[in-house]
């Protein structure tokens, strides 16, 4: 199960700055109905970019993706080349859940000298390279593809082919029609999924075959999650988070803290500050108006945070709302001993690690609401594919719902573009001349 929390933002609980759940509930019905009945209704048409919904009942293209995996029992080390919603999705994952042989690298960024170090390790003749990329034309991904290309086929030559498999959009961009010339292996980026809600396509089912992640049952979690963001609203838990955030923003409360009690849940901050951040930062709304929405997510990880950015959150402005993630039982546990000479810890002696862990947990929430600083919980009975699966399309129905109440279009991201223009424009390539002469005018060059 997937459960919530919520104890720590009602006003019984944190005072002033909480709220009256069954009334805020029942005041907002009608609007999260709304928002509900819309996604549904709108999820195909191709245009609206809701393709994520339905990803997780695709089982066919899963069973591909396998066979593929099992094809090529020769790989070592995958290298993903990609980035943003391209990278993330299976970099949390596979952290949480991957069981190996083979070792994933991620690459995500052009600086030079951790992808020469990176290459210097690698043996080619083990190494298969999955570049990923939905427009098939991100700068970072695809200066990583001709690097990596390069040093393939300067060591295996015409071999190099083998060891290439390629993720892109089935008709946009350039990497469709490279893989199809090259005869290279291709898997499909829906056209009404974006990079953020990808996960559960090819952009991360095939990284994570390879790292040997159950995907039957991550796939069986966020088809649960489909079901409840399709229930009555005392049974949707992304209705119910996504009217949490909005009302403490609201309130004043810009921030939103994203932080797992679980090291291997480390980069799922990561993954969920793209998908909150980008889909939620708008300047305008969906009639055009300028609105600029949004929250600021916030990564941490418990327990490590605590000494680290606790302080800030216990004692700082009242401008957060923090989403703790706290499982309910380990995989696998660890005693504690006791050592004479260091009685001062016998409070420690004979319990667990997760024993520790889960207090930790409890009592930092509570002391965040005993200073009014709101917060709620997402449990997970415990940390395998199928909860993950659950944990993140819910995360990816909340933002949905939230563009809905904010009446923005959560699936685009043009803020991004002024930055990727001017580069083209630094880089020197060909049509962004002028571009290049206003930089240089403006003293950026
Ligand atoms: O998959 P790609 O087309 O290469 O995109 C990779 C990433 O880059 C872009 O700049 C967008 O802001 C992200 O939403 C996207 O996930």
């Amino acid at each position: 199960m997937l459960r919530l929390d919520l104890a720590n933002v009602l006003f019984e609980r944190i005072g002033p700055k909480g709220i009256d759940w069954p009334s805020a509930l029942a005041a907002h019905a009608r609007r999260l109905e709304a928002a509900r009945d819309a996604l549904w209704q709108r999820k195909s048409n191709p245009a609206e970019f809701l393709g994520w919904i339905d990803v997780p009942e695709d089982t066919e293209t899963l069973r591909r993706v396998l066979r593929f995996r099992e094809a090529q029992a020769w790989v070592e080390d995958l290298v993903v080349l990609g980035i943003g919603g391209s990278a993330l999705g299976a970099q949390a994952v596979a952290a949480a859940l991957g069981k190996g042989p083979v070792r994933l690298h991620f690459v995500d960024n052009v600086e030079p000298e951790p992808i020469l170090e990176l290459l210097r390790k690698l043996e080619p003749s083990k190494t298969l390279v999955n570049v990923i990329s939905k427009s098939g034309s991100t700068a970072e991904t695809m200066a990583a593809f001709l690097a990596f290309r390069r040093w393939l086929e300067d060591r295996l030559g015409p071999e190099w082919k083998r060891h290439v498999v390629v993720t892109t959009d089935p008709v946009k961009g350039i990497l469709r029609p490279y893989a199809q010339a090259e005869g290279l292996p291709a898997f499909e980026v829906p056209p009404a999924v974006g990079g953020r809600f990808s996960v559960t396509c090819p952009v991360g089912t095939l990284p994570l075959a390879f790292a040997g992640v159950d995907l039957d049952n991550l796939l069986a979690g966020a088809r649960k999650s489909n079901e409840q963001a399709g229930a009555a609203l005392e049974h949707n838990l992304p209705a119910q988070t996504a009217l949490l955030h909005h009302l403490f923003s609201q309130k004043g409360h810009h921030i939103v803290v994203f932080m797992p009690y679980s090291t291997r849940l480390r980069y799922l901050p990561d993954w969920f500050v793209q998908l909150h951040d980008e889909s939620l930062g708008k300047m305008h709304d969906r009639a055009g108006q300028e609105v600029r929405t949004g929250t600021t997510a916030v990564r941490a990880i418990g327990t490590t945070d605590q000494h680290a950015q606790v302080q800030l959150f216990r004692e700082g402005p009242y401008d957060k709302l923090i989403n703790f993630v706290r499982l309910l039982s380990p995989s696998e546990d660890l005693e504690i001993p006791a050592v004479r000479g260091l009685e001062a810890l016998d409070y420690l002696f004979g319990k667990s690690f997760f024993e520790l862990l889960d207090a930790e947990a409890k009592a930092t929430a509570h002391a965040l609401a005993k200073a009014g600083q709101p917060n709620y919980t997402l449990t997970l009975d415990k940390l395998d594919a199928y909860h993950l699966g659950w944990l993140l399309q819910h995360l990816m129905w909340q933002t949905a719902f939230l563009g809905e109440l904010w009446n923005i279009n959560a699936f685009d991201q043009p803020g991004v573009e002024l930055g990727k223009e001017y580069t083209y424009a630094l880089m020197g390539r060909r049509g962004w001349e002028v571009l290049a002469q206003e930089l240089r005018a403006e003293g950026v060059e």
